[in-house]
């Protein structure tokens, strides 16, 4: 783990992580236009949110089996009373007015048709979940209650309270009654609930389709790194981190730095949102922008106030459907996908928009001081030790050895943060999950 490293690396490693953006963070620079355009991280994170409203929200009516994970496009509402009628809450006699009761032979057992009236004086055996005979006063325990030695009467051990361990309709609901409001999360609760109050299907917002595009002419599938030539990281991870976000990855491509082909990739897909990975900078081969300019997209933000990450772009194509640019680099990959890509996909699958203090965010003091840059919000990968986030090293733009061992990613303010200052927190999707 990293945490075993000494002070040394630390420093090491900070330097290594902020290499890329010493020169422009510690020297004074001329005002350069990309600067001016970028947007501040929290603002980024609200635009984002609000592109996803500007769909027309699709809806389904699912399965229940294929419900789990997305959003409710209506209220779920009682179509039955719930129970559905009245119903022993335990195992034991069913019986009428004060005993001891003569017992009937017959047993009252859950599933069956409705059981006859029950006269004053008698006891019936029933099982939980059996219907309650018209006329019942109460449900005794088999272990609240005796039967004499010719096993004709029974007797009470305890007081008899009228309407004991019997649950009596609707006393959950009643048909029509609202349980659930739109826009909730199909979990598997809310799938018994819906099994329960009478559904077979629910009308749901599927989860957005996306395609990865991945971009590099550098990149290897299989083997090691050799002759300039690198693993490709992002095709990997993209895609299933998107899945853990709810949306429907439906391709991952690689196109090399071929933008003709990338052009037509984004032109034609038919996905709500395309992301890309690589050539959002202006390097030679960075074709992002001028193809984005070609598509006649509109730049909802144009870089981000974010480090790693800050070449990050969100655009609207000219069909309506949006795309997230995420930087080649792994960690500012990931740093745009949560920036941008969450919070687009949020409101794309129905949820609510985050909060500005967020829901899905929350404070923790971190354990150690933590660099910041001096502009701009930081994102550092941080796991959690007792009540504290230890900020971990390895977290340069291009490394993904520090976010591999986190739980989460701190957000650290312009300027940094000391010890003990209270950090909000963005969880990774899986925290506490595993992937069977
Ligand atoms: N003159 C400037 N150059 C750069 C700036 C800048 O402001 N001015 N910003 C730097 C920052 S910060 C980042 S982040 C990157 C963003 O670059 P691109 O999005 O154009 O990405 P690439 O140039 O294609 O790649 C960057 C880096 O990442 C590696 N990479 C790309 N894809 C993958 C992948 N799928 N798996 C693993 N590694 C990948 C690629 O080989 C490069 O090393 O721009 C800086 N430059
Ligand atoms: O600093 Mo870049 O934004 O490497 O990620």
């Amino acid at each position: 783990m990293t945490e075993t490293h000494g002070p040394e690396d630390t420093d090491v490693d900070e330097a290594l992580a902020l290499a890329n953006t010493a020169v422009r963070t510690t020297l004074p620079q001329p005002a350069s236009p990309e600067r001016h355009r970028a947007t501040p991280w929290s603002e980024a994170r609200a635009r984002s949110a609000l592109a996803g409203r500007s769909m027309p929200v699709r809806t389904r009516r699912t399965p229940l089996g294929d419900a789990l994970g997305q959003i409710l496009a209506e209220p779920l509402t009682a179509l039955t009373d719930l129970p559905s009628f009245d119903t022993s809450a335990m195992d034991g006699w069913v019986v009428a007015g004060p005993g001891p009761w003569r017992i009937q032979q017959d047993s009252i057992l859950a599933g069956r048709a409705a059981p006859g009236p029950l006269t004053d004086g008698d006891a019936v055996r029933i099982a939980t979940g059996a219907r309650i005979p018209a006329d019942a006063t109460a449900v005794i325990r088999s272990e609240h209650a005796r039967t004499d030695e010719a096993g004709r009467h029974l007797h009470a051990r305890r007081d008899v309270v009228p309407g004991q361990d019997i649950r009596p309709r609707g006393q959950e609901c009643r048909s029509g009654e609202h349980l659930l409001p739109t826009a909730s999360l199909v979990t598997p609760a809310v799938l018994g609930l819906a099994a329960a109050a009478g559904y077979d299907t629910l009308l749901t917002v599927p989860p957005p389709r996306v395609e990865v595009l991945v971009l590099g002419d550098e990149l290897l599938t299989e083997g090691l790194p050799h002759d300039g030539l690198i693993r490709d990281a992002l095709g990997p991870m993209i895609g299933p981190w998107l899945r853990s976000l709810g949306a429907d990855v439906i391709a991952t491509r690689r196109l090399g730095d071929d933008a003709d082909a990338l052009l037509k990739a984004v032109t034609t897909s038919d996905a709500d949102l395309v992301i890309t990975t690589g050539g959002t900078a202006a390097g030679p081969v960075d074709h992002v922008h001028p193809i984005l300019r070609k598509a006649g997209a509109e730049l909802l933000v144009d870089g981000v106030a974010v480090r790693p990450g800050h070449p990050m772009l969100l655009a609207r194509l000219a069909t309506g459907r949006h795309l997230v640019g995420l930087p080649g680099n792994p960690l500012a990959a990931v740093s745009g996908l949560l920036t941008l890509a969450a919070p687009l996909l949020r409101t794309l699958s129905g949820r609510e928009a985050p909060a500005p203090t967020d829901s899905y965010a929350y404070s923790v003091p971190v354990r150690d001081d933590v660099h910041g840059h001096p502009h701009d919000t930081r994102l550092v990968p941080v796991v959690h030790r007792e009540d504290e986030a230890v900020p971990l090293h390895f977290n340069g733009p291009a490394m993904l050895r520090g976010i591999a061992a986190a739980d989460g990613l701190a957000v650290v303010p312009p300027g940094g943060a000391r010890a003990g200052q209270e950090l909000e927190i963005i969880d990774l999707p899986w925290t506490g999950e595993c992937f069977t």
